[in-house]
């Protein structure tokens, strides 16, 4: 599947690019380590590129880019703050997303990556009303990229297969209340990082349970295209999901937002639907 890379340098980001076909799809993610919504949009993009298979030579490729420490390349692609995020064909900028929007990103990328809904119904629009405005952005006039979140008091680099980017919930200086709604918030953008998500504990090539392991077994025998969080990399997430679920286990799958349930939810469902799950399988062909 394939994952975040992150660029270190502009030589690397230049031979990055033309490593890749022209016709790729190249998703930029232009983040600082100290913004809030950075993480959770970083946890968004690792969760979407997850769904997409690593292919020889790549056919999409999910870039991430400090703005801060690479500051010509946020120029060269008006980087006014962070999130943003740009879709790019043949150096050709399709679109630029400003701020925290989880959903709004995915249409985009899903959009141009040719696996998109067509306009009108879209199993999307049902949540759509449930998202919070987009974090409004402060533009930039000569100053520093911003965000208008306070910081996060760490981040930490994903495992290289996990859809985690991790950072803690507790900036210093916040209240427990406001600790608690700004790790429900980054929650809120997790479960529909995807139209279907696996919370689980470890990542589909290795779970490191035997509940998370059969319920990756169940979606790859129905070819589901899904997300995943490793909430073992993450005990903010992992607490904290269990409070806003109001479920106490892992594994959880969601969809569109909504909590289906853990292994046994999920068996009594197909139980009662064989169907069930197959609206998101990749053998369905994209309605048109
Ligand atoms: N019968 C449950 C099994 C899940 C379960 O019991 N998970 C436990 C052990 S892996 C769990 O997540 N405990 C809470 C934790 O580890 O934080 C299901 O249907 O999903």
């Amino acid at each position: 599947m394939s994952a975040l890379t992150e660029i270190t340098s502009e030589a690397d980001f230049s031979s990055h690019l033309s490593s890749l076909s022209p016709t790729a799809l190249v998703v930029l993610y232009f983040h600082t380590p100290w913004a809030a919504p950075c993480a959770q949009m970083g946890a968004v993009l690792s969760a979407l590129a997850s769904q997409y298979p690593a292919t020889t030579p790549p056919t999409i490729s999910f870039v991430s880019i400090n703005a801060e420490e690479l500051p010509d390349i946020s120029e060269e692609y008006d980087v006014s703050a962070v999130p943003f995020v740009v879709c790019l064909r043949s150096g050709q900028i399709l679109e630029s997303i400003s701020g925290s929007d989880a959903v709004k990103v995915r249409d985009a990328v899903e959009r141009h990556a040719g696996r998109g809904h067509a306009a009108g119904a879209s199993p999307m629009d049902a949540v759509r009303t449930a998202i919070p405005p987009p974090l409004s952005a402060v533009p930039r006039e000569d100053g520093p990229i911003t965000a208008t979140q306070p910081p996060v008091s760490a981040s930490q680099a994903p495992p290289a297969d996990s859809a985690n980017a991790t950072a803690v919930a507790s900036a210093p200086g916040l209240t427990p209340e406001q600790s608690k709604e700004a790790l429900f918030a980054r929650l809120e953008q997790l479960v529909k990082a995807a139209s279907v998500m696996l919370f689980m504990k470890g990542t589909p090539s290795s779970p490191q349970c035997g509940f998370s392991r059969q319920l990756v077994g169940i979606l790859r025998e129905r070819s589901v295209k899904y997300g995943f969080f490793n909430i073992l990399a993450d005990e903010d997430v992992r607490q904290g999901l269990k409070e806003y679920a109001e479920w106490p286990t892992f594994p959880q799958l969601w969809v569109n937002g909504e909590l289906v349930g853990g292994l046994d939810i999920v068996r009594e469902e197909i139980n009662a639907d064989p169907d069930f799950l197959n609206e998101f399988s990749v053998n369905k062909p994209t309605a048109a």
